[in-house]
């Protein structure tokens, strides 16, 4: 039997970095996957093989390989979300190198300790082949560690046996109270990929919809705007976890200020989604909702340039945005990666098509994306 979980990434749409000083972020899901499949293979086939399709890389460790590395492991602990200890990380980079990880993909090694750190707690040791490939551009602030760390906790948790399931929608199962645990160890791996991760990103991704985050609580917001955002990759990739630390090393050396201005990013924030829920569906109470919300994303993008994570590459797409009078804002850690722009009602689909064009002119790639779906769900292949 196989196993496949499916986690959306997300878009925060205002509160980025603030959020990880406590500060509150509005997010969002939108309709991009990440996919994780398990097949359990006989005890004697020996192994766990691990196939990330997206950065063409494939591992396969033996089991026997894995318990020496991991010792003091005696028995798995799936309903226990527990940190990986420097220490462990130290011993998992042991495992990862001795597969000879290209130099040029370096970076991409942390997403490999944290599903060494989510097997073993909570499968254990059992032989299996685990299939990874993601909708989500990697490492461009859609939070696609998230929705990696979120999907392959849920596809090893439905595997435990430790979790209900609710019923299925076209052969996709929800968890029930148990997405708060597939929640608590994609969060376990984020710390692994992002150092200090705030949580919003995972949260979102486990739960879906459009969720306020603030210091580990997540609220809902149940909203009847219709939102529209053209998002632009700059293709500059960039590493989270540095960004973050970037955030607050400036934070230390200049304390007084950088609070005045993470306390403005989360005013935004609650501005945010006080108008995305109290927007009532008449035509000029829309526009005027779309102003303000036009103005929030300025505000709040000048605000991520001044503590330090915008680019010379969002700079170029904010320009080319306000050519056509239409806000935007970096979107995830910043320092490359994707722009949001709001694609207000009333504009056209003629002027959307010419601002792509001239964005992809310039070497940028533009794509649209459902925003505010499901969260994590599951599928089984009893075909083999
Ligand atoms: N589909 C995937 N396959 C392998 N690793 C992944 C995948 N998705 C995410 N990752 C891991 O997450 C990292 C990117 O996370 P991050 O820098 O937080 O950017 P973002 O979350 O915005 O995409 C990658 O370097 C890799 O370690
Ligand atoms: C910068 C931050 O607020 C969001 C990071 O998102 P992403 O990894 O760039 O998709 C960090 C966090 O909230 O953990
Ligand atoms: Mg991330």
């Amino acid at each position: 039997m196989e196993v496949i979980a499916r986690a959306p990434g997300k878009i925060i749409l205002a509160g980025e970095h603030a959020v990880v000083h406590g500060c509150t972020a509005v997010a969002s899901s939108i309709d991009l996957y990440t996919s994780v499949s398990i097949r359990l293979r006989s005890e004697d086939e020996d192994t766990i093989k691990l196939l990330l399709n997206d950065i063409g890389l494939d591992f396969s460790w033996s089991i026997g390989r894995i318990k020496e590395v991991l010792s003091h492991f005696s028995s798995p602990f799936p309903s226990t979300p527990t940190p990986c200890s420097p220490e462990t990380v130290t011993s998992l980079t042991a495992l990862v190198e001795e597969q000879r990880f290209p130099e040029s993909k370096i970076g991409l090694a942390s997403g490999v300790y944290a599903f060494l750190w989510l097997y073993t707690s909570i499968l254990g040791f059992k032989p299996a082949t685990v299939v990874v490939s993601s909708e989500l551009p990697l490492g461009a602030g859609l939070g696609s560690s998230a929705a990696y760390c979120v999907a392959l906790s849920a596809a090893l948790l439905a595997l435990s046996d430790s979790v209900g399931l609710d019923k299925s929608q076209n052969g996709w199962f929800t968890f029930k109270a148990e997405a708060e645990l597939v929640n608590k160890w994609a969060f376990e791996g984020e710390k692994i990929i992002h150092g200090r991760p705030s949580g919003v990103d995972n949260s979102v991704s486990t739960f879906g919809n459009v969720i306020k985050f603030k210091s580990g609580v997540i609220t809902r917001i149940d909203s009847n705007m219709p939102l529209r955002m053209l998002i632009t990759n700059t293709k500059v990739g960039r590493d989270t976890k540095a960004l973050v630390a970037n955030v607050s090393a400036r934070k230390s050396r200049h304390p007084g200020t950088m609070c005045s201005v993470l306390n403005a990013i989360e005013a935004i924030s609650d501005e945010w989604s006080t108008v995305i829920q109290s927007h009532a569906v008449d035509d000029l109470c829309l526009s005027a909702a779309e102003e303000k919300l036009g103005e929030f994303m300025e505000m709040n993008q000048g605000l991520l340039f001044s503590i330090g994570v915008s680019h010379a590459s969002i700079e170029t797409i904010l320009q080319t945005t306000m050519k056509y009078k239409l806000p935007s804002k970096l979107t995830g850690a910043g320092g490359g990666g994707c722009v949001l722009t709001l694609l207000p009602t009333h504009v056209s689909g003629a002027v959307i098509n010419k601002l792509e064009e001239e964005l992809e002119l310039l070497g940028f790639q533009c794509f649209t994306a459902g925003i505010g779906g499901k969260g994590v769900q599951i599928s089984f292949d009893n075909s083999s």
